[in-house]
């Protein structure tokens, strides 16, 4: 399955990053939406909020795998079931354990994969992905649909930044040293990609939960 990809990596200036442009090529991208719509059929887009202020994201999520994040007014955390409809999240769809197999090869097998929905003027403030009891995996990220600038930081918040521009097929892995730097989405670039039907983005973040 290994020629399904095409892995080219490029070393980001964080220790442990590494992009790989156009990993997917175009129809293991219309293959993976399809499933995507899938998995949206059963596990629809839900609008997480802010812990404490209850202020809404501007990114619609879903997940699948034995695990999904979400947002709400008590918390960011993990959980099995979908926060609206209660049901189970749908499974991962087997293309994308291959890639995470490949990148991630020392590490088990991921649990949950978060799938964001950026519209245009959608966008994610820098953080850390921490909400895991493990920072020995990788978190794998897929890109599809229109471009997107991305922001690369440090471990440290306020420290110096890195601007990507990430396009439909890219995928971006951060481990290592990298595992815990601050990241962010500051920009959607509509129109830049035809694959979706609708302006906009998706972003897949493929994650290991527990050790
Ligand atoms: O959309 C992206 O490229 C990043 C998403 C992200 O950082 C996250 O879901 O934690
Ligand atoms: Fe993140």
């Amino acid at each position: 399955m290994n020629n399904r990809f095409a892995l080219n990596p490029v070393p980001l200036g964080q220790e442990g990053a590494v992009l790989y442009p156009q990993a997917l090529d175009a129809a293991f991208q219309q293959d993976l939406v399809a499933d995507l719509r899938g998995v949206l059929a059963t596990a629809p887009l839900f609008q997480p909020v802010m812990p404490r202020t209850g202020k809404p994201l501007s990114v619609r999520m879903s997940n699948c795998g034995p695990l999904g994040w979400v947002a709400d007014k008590a918390g960011y955390r993990y959980q099995p079931n979908h926060p609206v409809t209660d049901n189970p999240w749908p499974p991962i769809p087997e293309a994308l354990t291959q890639l995470w197999r490949l990148v991630a090869p020392n590490a088990r097998e991921p649990e949950a994969c978060l799938i964001n929905w950026y519209g245009p003027n959608a966008k994610m403030g820098l953080h850390q992905d921490r909400d895991e009891q493990t920072f020995d995996a990788p978190v794998v990220s897929v890109s599809l649909g229109d471009e997107a600038l991305f922001r690369l930081g440090g471990v440290e918040r306020g420290g110096k930044t890195q601007t990507i521009r990430l396009a439909s097929g890219d995928v971006l892995v951060l481990g290592g040293k990298a595992r815990l730097a601050y990241h962010g989405v500051t920009h959607i670039y509509p129109g830049t990609s035809t694959l979706l039907d609708a302006p906009g983005r998706i972003n897949l973040t493929l994650r290991r939960v527990n050790p």
